[in-house]
């Protein structure tokens, strides 16, 4: 049996590192109807995604969406590509770099090492995950973007990073964060970006917290996002000080035929706009990152429905992105989820860690001569 391979040794003496995978959904390569249709066989094939049985669900997928979606799908994507291509990739490299220097810059912690992964498309989990341990890391953090838990997109995330450790002879020291709907760095980046957007554009007579919906069924199953979307609304309207009656939660993005979670975005802004609200503010926590499902969803689609029903004007505010306060959250987050890793905590100078190491040892003797 071989022990040593020249790939073992040089991995054995990098210098080890703690490696960062910000993980996000995945959009597709191009704004085209094959790139579309690579990318919807991918999301739709997971049964995290798709909780109906096998048998049942696949003549469908390949009967009739696979054939239809792709080319509308291909159309609404074509009105939010950018030069650089799908913003939620473009920000989400912004917001893996701004992490990555972030994590980098702190004294006597590291070496960090920080990966974007999408679980659909590029650049996918695999491969941010190989290029992390090309980095030396043996403790991984997995950070995916989702601040409410679903099983449909945490837990998804989940399957496709053990999947790939399962492949691996050395299983490396792994964590997820699950979830921060609550955590009050993210809450006070939300209150403080509805603020500054009232402050520059002005403020509407109600605000509408618009999640993307997942079916109804999931919930009752026992999925926690719904009562973390809640929750994470509750605390932004405290934190602002809103009054009752002026805000509402919503759910948007459905698909397929069964019941999601109600109410619907789209029914909510054009009874809105019926009952006479002119101007309307709609905020989606639920996105770290500007998509399709807020730029043509709300920002193009429901603006329309608002406008046509009676409504004057519905302003979009962007999701927190590559702000410098969202990606201080984020950071916190890595450093808080880290705790008890020699990287994390600090260490790296050798006279910190000498006195750390003699602290500990006195405090097991004062203790064993307690006893
Ligand atoms: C933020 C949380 C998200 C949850 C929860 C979620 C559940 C969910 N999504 C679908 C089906 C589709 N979603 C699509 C796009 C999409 N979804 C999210 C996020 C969540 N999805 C994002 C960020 C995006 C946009 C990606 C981008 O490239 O900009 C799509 C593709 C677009 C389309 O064809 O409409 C589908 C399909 C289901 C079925 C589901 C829960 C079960
Ligand atoms: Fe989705
Ligand atoms: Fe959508």
């Amino acid at each position: 049996m071989k022990l040593y391979s020249a790939k073992s040794t040089f991995q054995h003496d990098e210098a080890p590192a703690v490696g960062v995978l910000v993980a996000n959904l995945g959009t597709p390569d191009e704004p085209t109807e094959p790139a579309l249709r690579r990318y919807l066989r991918q999301f739709l094939s997971d049964p995290r995604v798709i909780e109906i049985p096998r048998w049942r669900w696949w003549p469908i997928l390949y009967g009739i969406v696979l054939r239809t979606r792709p080319k509308k799908s291909a159309a609404a994507y074509s009105e939010v590509w950018e030069q650089d291509g799908s913003p939620l990739l473009s920000i989400g490299q912004r917001q893996a770099a701004g992490i990555r220097q972030r994590l980098q810059a702190l004294n006597d912690r590291g070496p960090f090492a920080v990966e974007l992964g999408m679980r659909y498309g590029n650049p996918s989990i695999p491969a941010a995950l190989r290029r992390l341990r090309e980095s030396g890391a043996r403790r991984i953090l997995v950070l995916p973007l989702y601040p409410q838990y679903s099983a449909s997109t945490t837990g998804s995330t989940f399957d496709a990073v053990a999947r790939e450790l399962m492949g691996w002879r050395w299983v490396p020291e792994l964590r997820m964060v699950g979830q921060y709907h609550d955590e009050p760095v993210y809450i006070q980046a939300l209150a403080r970006s509805i603020r500054e957007h009232w402050e520059h554009e002005g403020r509407g007579e109600r605000l509408l917290f618009s999640y993307h919906g997942v079916p109804e069924r999931y919930l009752l199953d026992g999925d926690p996002y719904h009562c973390q979307c809640l929750k994470t609304s509750r605390l932004v309207a405290e934190e602002l000080g809103l009054e009752p009656g002026t805000w509402d939660v919503t759910f948007q993005s459905r698909f397929g035929n069964e019941e999601w979670l109600k109410p619907y975005t789209d029914e909510t802004v054009t009874r809105l706009a019926q009952e006479g609200v002119k101007h309307l503010d709609v905020v989606c926590p639920g996105f770290s990152a500007d998509c399709l499902e807020t730029l043509e969803e709300i920002a193009g689609e429901n603006r329309e429905y608002f406008e046509e029903s009676g409504g004057e004007r519905l302003r979009y505010i962007p999701a927190l992105n590559d702000r410098p306060d969202h990606l201080e959250a984020l950071t916190a987050l890595v450093l808080q989820h880290g705790q008890g890793w020699r990287e994390v905590d600090g260490g790296r100078d050798p006279e910190a860690e000498q006195r750390r190491r003699a602290e500990t040892a006195e405090r097991a003797r004062a203790q064993g001569a307690e006893r």
